[in-house]
């Protein structure tokens, strides 16, 4: 089957990385910018094309990999060789109807991925336009499962995972580079400091999931009475952590709502 990718970024990057594992696939790929195309056929071996209709006339399923801002632009470019070919999107808060707006009422998929399918680790929301048959579907979603978990929504909860997931890998990052500064500011090294703090989050997660422990035991088991780990959750609940941390997932969801 071949693939096309318009847009050659971090997103494509990994997307490319996770797709060329399999032998079944073969991609070709356009960026406004030809050094990262090229980059993409010296990592990767695949082809480089020289236009968005190039990418569309060439493959069966075609990934469009650009900032929501350029999306409109790729469309409209596109839009009299789609015909009914796959058009798969990725940017963060377009919906299927304003896509359809500039090509019509073609075969679209949406898919929200996080960066973390470049370790095959990512959580992929996915939704589907009505044309798009069972078994172009079944096909989508398994280009995709090399990437990570994929969960098909209703077009609706598109907006969540984007905020959820798609941005967490930031929101999650924030945290840990919160606690490597604790850690340095109580005298670790900076290297002692990272390679700790992720040891710690990783630890966590694993006891969790292995020993299918809640949030809730986790923290009973750990929290003595009278002793150090109260003293922290306390401070965490003064500051409303918790809040602030919902209130910052809520408003990326509502900017992916709000976003073009
Ligand atoms: N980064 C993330 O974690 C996630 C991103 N997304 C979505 O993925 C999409 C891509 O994001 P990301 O990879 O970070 O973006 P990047 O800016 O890294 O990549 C987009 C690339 O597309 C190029 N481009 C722009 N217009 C065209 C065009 N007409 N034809 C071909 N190439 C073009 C850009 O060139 P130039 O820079 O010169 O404009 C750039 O090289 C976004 O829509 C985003 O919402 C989704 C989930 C997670
Ligand atoms: O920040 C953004 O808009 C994109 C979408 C999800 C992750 N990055």
């Amino acid at each position: 089957m071949k693939i096309g990718l318009i847009g050659c970024g971090n997103m494509a990057n990994s997307i490319v990385y996770s797709i060329t594992k399999n032998q079944k696939y073969q991609i070709f790929c356009y960026d406004v910018d030809t050094l990262k195309a090229e980059k993409f056929k010296k990592l990767y071996g695949v082809a480089v094309l020289m236009s968005e209709n190039e990418v569309v006339l060439s493959c069966d399923i075609i990934i469009i990999a650009v900032k929501p801002k350029d999306i409109f632009n790729v469309l409209s470019k596109i839009k009299n060789e789609v015909d009914d070919k796959i058009i798969v999107s990725i940017a963060a808060g377009i919906s299927i109807d304003k896509m359809k707006d500039v090509i019509g009422n073609k075969k679209i998929v949406r898919v929200m991925p996080n960066i973390n399918i470049s370790v095959e680790e990512g959580i992929l929301g996915m939704c589907f336009s009505e044309s798009i048959l069972d078994d172009e579907k079944e096909k989508i979603r398994e280009l995709f499962e090399s990437m990570g978990s994929v969960i098909v929504v209703d077009e609706k909860f598109m907006d969540a995972i984007t905020a959820l997931f798609g941005s967490g890998p930031a929101f999650v990052a924030h945290f840990i580079e919160s606690y490597i500064d604790a850690a340095v500011k109580l005298g670790f090294s900076k290297q002692e400091s990272y390679e700790l703090v992720l040891k710690l989050f990783y630890g966590t997660v694993v006891n969790m999931k292995n020993n299918m422990l809640t949030t809730h035991q986790i923290k009973d088991m750990v929290t003595s009475p009278g002793g150090t780990t109260i003293e922290g959750l306390v401070e965490f609940e003064r500051r409303a952590l918790k809040g602030a941390i919902i209130d910052g997932i809520v408003k990326a969801y509502e900017r992916s709502k709000s976003i073009l």
